[in-house]
């Protein structure tokens, strides 16, 4: 039996109608808390992370969290792998993949939670559990606290979505998607043209607005797909990558409308390949690699725990008395001056006069006294400009890209 009505590239599929059968769910509930796949070594915020979930889904919460999904888990099974390709798999038989592992997440009203990852981590799968897009081999998910496949209703009016590839109909414009949504999410009759009319404009496609969806740029299409899941204000939004291809002044209203929408008791997941994106949206995020949730926590605590400490560059003045040059080895004098005042600094890079240390946390007991210090070196020495900065998301992420990279298959 099959619950779901639309073709995959339907907006209503896209919307969470449901697209697995009775037997699924009653798999996929099984064996809720009994698992021997969690890892040994777990992170800690992660544990309490799996933990918090299970009181919550162990009783009753006046205001439970806007989503929450326990021990999740999808592994695509060797029927389930489409073949892209007419081979007959003679050298490499298609073995099962473990999409997403045991994930357990609770996202709160007023959170925008990141969810990070290289490509084929796991998010958008995640995602389309959440949605009911695919069936999950094992875990459960509530959306506002409704259990999504025995309160489907209750649970799927609170959601907006905007998928990774746009769902839309083709020979609809573009007003009329939005004033079809804004209608569907119950906005008063009288309000739909100004509240589309809203999106248009901050999204800047106005002059888009009457062409259909198969006419529009993929850029013009993303715009719509955002402006879709956000129109009528549900409750819950996933938005998967939804700036990709935007242009830099329709990124700044996408994220002004998502800085303001999240706030109360509105929630929303958000998957980016833009550290800048998630440090600037995020009150927390999460890292996954290969279908696990590697870390979470806000932006600066992940800093704090995983970040190598700080970054400092400098720059001498004068760019022609370089190390080459015979007027003295200012850059010599500088790393002095740098492991003198940072014991366990080391140089990452030097170029011309260029300078780059790296400084791990431990190494600087104050700020206030480390900007004194430099300051001071900088008319001492003639240092033209430096930077010193803390360790950026970016860094955190790649410490564990190299993870999954050192321990690849
Ligand atoms: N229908 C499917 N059949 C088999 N494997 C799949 C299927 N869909 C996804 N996968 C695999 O599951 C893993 C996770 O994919 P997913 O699309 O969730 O990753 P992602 O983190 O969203 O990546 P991206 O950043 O590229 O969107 C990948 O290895 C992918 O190849």
């Amino acid at each position: 039996m099959n619950y779901g009505g639309g073709g995959l590239k339907s907006p209503f599929f896209a919307n969470s109608i449901l697209n697995f059968s009775k037997r699924d769910v009653d798999e996929a509930t099984e064996d809720i808390n009994e698992l021997s796949d969690i890892g040994e070594n777990e992170d800690q915020d992660v544990k309490g992370e799996r933990q918090k979930v299970k009181n919550l889904m162990d009783c009753y919460v006046v205001n439970p969290p806007v989503v929450m999904v326990q021990n999740l888990h999808k592994e695509y099974t060797k029927s389930e792998i489409k073949c892209e390709c007419c081979c007959k798999h003679d050298e490499e038989p298609i073995t099962s993949k473990i999409a997403v592992k045991s994930l357990s997440l609770a996202v709160d009203a007023g959170e925008v939670f990141g969810l990070l990852g290289h490509n084929g981590a796991g998010k958008t799968t995640t995602m389309k559990i959440i949605t009911a897009e695919e069936a999950p081999t094992r875990g459960r998910v509530q959306i506002g606290g409704e259990n999504i496949t025995s309160n489907m209703n209750d649970a799927f009016q609170l959601l907006g979505y905007c998928p990774q590839h746009d769902a839309l109909w083709k020979n609809i414009t573009v007003r009329e998607h939005l004033e079809c949504y804004a209608a569907i999410r119950g906005v008063p009759f009288g309000d739909i043209p100004k509240i589309v009319n809203l999106y248009l404009s901050g999204l800047q496609i106005h002059e888009h607005a009457d062409k259909q969806a198969q006419q529009c740029s993929g850029g013009t299409r993303r715009k719509l797909s955002f402006a879709m899941a956000m129109v009528g204000n549900p409750k819950v939004v996933l938005l998967d990558e939804p700036s990709t291809g935007m242009d830099p002044r329709s990124k700044r209203f996408l994220w002004d409308t998502i800085l303001a929408s999240f706030q109360g008791s509105r929630g929303a997941i958000l998957t980016t390949h833009s550290m800048e994106e998630a440090d600037a949206l995020c009150s927390r995020v999460g890292i996954m690699v290969k279908g696990e949730l590697r870390c979470l926590g806000s932006t600066q605590h992940l800093k704090n725990l995983y970040g190598a400490g700080y970054t400092l560059e400098m720059k001498l003045r004068g760019g022609d008395r370089t190390p080459t040059s015979t007027s003295g080895d200012r850059p010599s004098e500088l790393r002095e001056f740098v492991s003198g005042l940072f014991h366990d600094a080391t140089l990452q890079e030097s170029f011309a006069d260029r300078l780059v240390f790296s400084v791990p946390q431990q190494s600087v007991p104050s700020l206030a006294n480390c900007f004194m210090q430099l300051e001071k070196a900088k008319t001492e020495l003639d240092i033209e400009e430096y930077s010193f900065s803390q360790t950026t998301l970016e860094q955190v992420f790649l410490k564990f890209a190299h993870y999954d990279e050192v321990n690849g298959e």
